[in-house]
């Protein structure tokens, strides 16, 4: 059991659920970690089976007083349902249970970003999310929005229609200067991505179900450069913003590796287009590395929760190389047919992991043998710098070398070509 500290808001999770099925646990199981990475204090759940939620109030009548007196009885701060609510279903809920912040499922991943965001990026994305998410909710609690940095005027409740109306103009202002904002950071970001494509830099994207270990495969990839190393923790959505590092996975042979986001069931599509622009990158990697946590028992959901992610920001037919990791612990789990298995805390699979990533990212390149005449000791030259290269003998008539380059290189030098490999 976890020991309460002092600053923590206290919660109580509630859920509906038609039949208590094993989704259903862990969707509440995860709204859980959802609220601890949040740093509440989860007190208890309340759960309701029931053929759909209630369109007023999420739960029933009966099931709503319950909650108003454990409520009160256990001093809760905050309520949060595993679903996103309704504008009405919030304020009815709050109509009965006074003097606790209402909350869903939404909310809390907003919040949990809104606390995450370090980069300018990052922080507009989660802005622009909340306040979206706000809009409609206009007229019930405000507190949320306060929270988010909204304009102290927005904080009063109640207030005729006149109120409502301006206070909505003043958020659809703050989202507009938000997106502008956004807008140029998202131009910069483009620039910098077609520099890469004219220059012909191969892409990684590490995706994947949230805590899965992305970014400790980042790190375990980039070995001995710890300057470059990303932030990894156990909780849920620790990274936030893209990194993007320059690797060599193979001598001479780089590529750039990207951590991304964490996806999780129900992601809010107001999160999801707004990480559209820092997602591009995911869009537009030659390959895509989805880590899967070999030691859940929910994989085959994480799994689809991803896939299902991928495609609602326009992946289509990217290669995707599944990556099991965490082996290190997972004994039930871990079988023969798993193509990649790894651990990225202990480094097990790696090398085998970037041989897998180089014949991908690499497929156009082919070894050749080439003899160079001395007079073009610039072609030899750049050969060496960029492609695996080997001098095998200084001859009379020239260098006889071995090297791995793509069909397009190889056409050029095609003359000099003595032997395909
Ligand atoms: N046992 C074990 N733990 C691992 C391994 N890889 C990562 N972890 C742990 O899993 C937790 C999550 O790792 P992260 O790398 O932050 O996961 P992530 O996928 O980047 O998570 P988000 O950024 O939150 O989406 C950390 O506690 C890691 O130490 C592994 O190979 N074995
Ligand atoms: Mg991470």
């Amino acid at each position: 059991m976890i020991e309460q500290t002092t600053v923590q808001p206290k919660v109580l999770l509630v859920g509906v659920s038609e039949k208590k099925t094993n989704d259903f646990e862990y969707a509440m199981d995860e709204l859980k970690s959802l609220a601890e990475a949040n740093m509440f204090f989860v007190v208890d759940s309340i759960q309701q089976n029931s053929e759909s939620a209630d369109r007023k109030t999420y739960v029933g009548k009966g099931k709503l007083i319950e909650i108003k007196e454990f409520c009160e009885y256990n001093e809760i701060d905050s309520i949060i349902f595993n679903d996103e609510l309704t504008p009405s279903q919030t304020r009815n809920i709050e109509e009965v249970v006074n003097d606790v912040e209402i909350m869903d499922r939404t909310r809390l991943i907003l919040d949990i970003f809104a606390r995450r965001a370090q980069t300018k990026e990052a922080k507009l994305q989660v802005m622009i999310s909340s306040l979206e998410y706000e809009l409609p909710r206009l007229g019930g609690s405000y507190e949320a929005l306060s929270r988010q940095g909204g304009s102290s005027t927005l904080r009063s409740r109640g207030g005729g229609e006149t109120k409502l109306e301006s206070d909505r103009r003043v958020i659809e202002a703050q989202i507009a200067k938000y997106r502008r904002e956004l807008k140029k950071l998202v131009q910069e970001r483009q620039t910098q991505r077609s520099k890469r494509k004219k220059s012909n830099t191969k892409t990684v994207a590490l995706v994947g179900y949230t805590n899965v270990g992305k970014s400790t495969l980042m790190n375990a990839l980039l070995e001995e450069d710890s300057d470059k190393k990303v932030y990894v923790e156990d909780m849920l959505f620790a990274t936030l913003q893209t990194r993007v590092r320059r690797i060599e996975i193979a001598d001479k042979k780089w590529c750039l590796l990207t951590d991304t986001v964490g996806f999780v069931d129900n992601l809010p599509h107001h999160l999801i287009k707004a990480f559209r622009s820092t997602l591009e990158e995911v869009k537009e990697a030659d390959l895509l590395l989805h880590v899967i946590d070999s030691t859940s028992p929910h994989i085959n959901h994480h799994k689809r929760v991803t896939l299902q992610t991928l495609q609602a920001i326009g992946v289509e037919d990217t290669p995707i190389l599944e990556v099991y990791n965490k082996v290190d612990e997972s004994n039930e789990n871990y079988d023969e047919s798993m193509k990649i298995a790894i651990s990225a805390k202990t480094g097990y699979g790696i090398e085998r992991l970037k041989k897998e990533i180089t014949k991908l990212l690499y497929k156009d390149y082919n070894d050749y043998q080439l003899l160079i005449p001395y007079e073009m000791g610039n072609i030899v030259h750049m050969l060496s710098e960029q492609y695996e290269t080997k001098i095998l003998e200084n001859r009379e008539d020239g260098i006889l070398l071995e090297t791995s380059i793509p069909s397009t290189v190889a056409n050029k030098y095609k003359i000099y070509i003595t032997k395909t490999i």
